[in-house]
């Protein structure tokens, strides 16, 4: 399987505060959809932060794609393949409509307005959600914000997909379709998920995290 992510000995603290990770190894595959389990507070969500940018690592060494990640403008071409889904769906949609939101990551990405809008289009019929294409956004269910968090990360065509628990707030049916979709997305995932019912349907691999280690 070919490495497409990886960190050595990575470490981590919030400003202020006792060490949040220390000394996380880990390797992405393709064709991987990794689970990252373990308790609360365990530094889950902390890790996939670090693996697209957004908190810089104190030490250690994060390299993806062949090559290393370290300075502001790295961690922007890293954000063009490696697509975080946020625990907080509030956290992913700014715009006033749903097409607003999903054509926001492309139309960054330099597309042009009407490639953008054929993306939003594809991406949305592809979660089923054409439908919500002209809903004002913050005013959809909590459920269905999370499936449009998804699609505004899909739209940008990653390489990788980070899945901050992606169940949450979703009724049966709604995991359901989650899942289908999931399994049959090409992209190498890490999902952090308190979920076992939806992890043993969809992970590959699970990795235990605890104080901020890889068990
Ligand atoms: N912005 C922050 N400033 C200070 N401490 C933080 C911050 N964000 C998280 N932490 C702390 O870092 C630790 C790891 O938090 P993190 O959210 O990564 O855990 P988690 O494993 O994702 O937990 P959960 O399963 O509850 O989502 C916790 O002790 C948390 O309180």
């Amino acid at each position: 399987m070919a490495l497409l992510l990886e960190t050595e000995d990575l470490h981590f603290s919030y400003h202020g505060f006792e060490p949040c990770l220390s000394g996380v190894t880990m390797a992405v595959n393709a064709g991987e959809r990794i689970g990252l389990v373990g308790h609360n507070g365990a530094g889950k969500s902390t890790l996939l932060h670090l693996l697209v940018g957004l908190n810089k690592p104190s030490s250690g060494r994060i390299a993806a794609f062949g090559r290393d990640y370290q300075s502001e403008e790295d961690f922007r071409l890293l954000r063009r393949r490696v697509g975080l889904v946020f625990q907080d769906p509030d956290d992913q949609l700014f715009c006033p409509t749903v097409a607003e939101d999903v054509a926001f990551g492309p139309l960054n990405l330099g597309y042009s307005i009407q490639d953008a809008m054929c993306i939003v289009d594809e991406t949305l019929a592809s979660l089923g959600l054409s439908e919500f294409r002209e809903r004002i956004t913050h005013k959809l269910s909590g459920g269905q914000k999370r499936l449009v968090s998804l699609a505004t990360v899909l739209a940008m065509k990653p390489d990788i997909l980070l899945l901050d628990e992606p169940t949450n707030a979703l009724d049966e049916k709604t995991t359901r379709s989650l899942i289908d979709i999931l399994v049959n997305l090409p992209q190498a995932m890490v999902i952090v998920s308190h979920d076992r019912a939806f992890r043993e349907e969809v992970v590959t691999r699970t990795i235990l995290m605890e104080g901020g280690q890889i068990r």
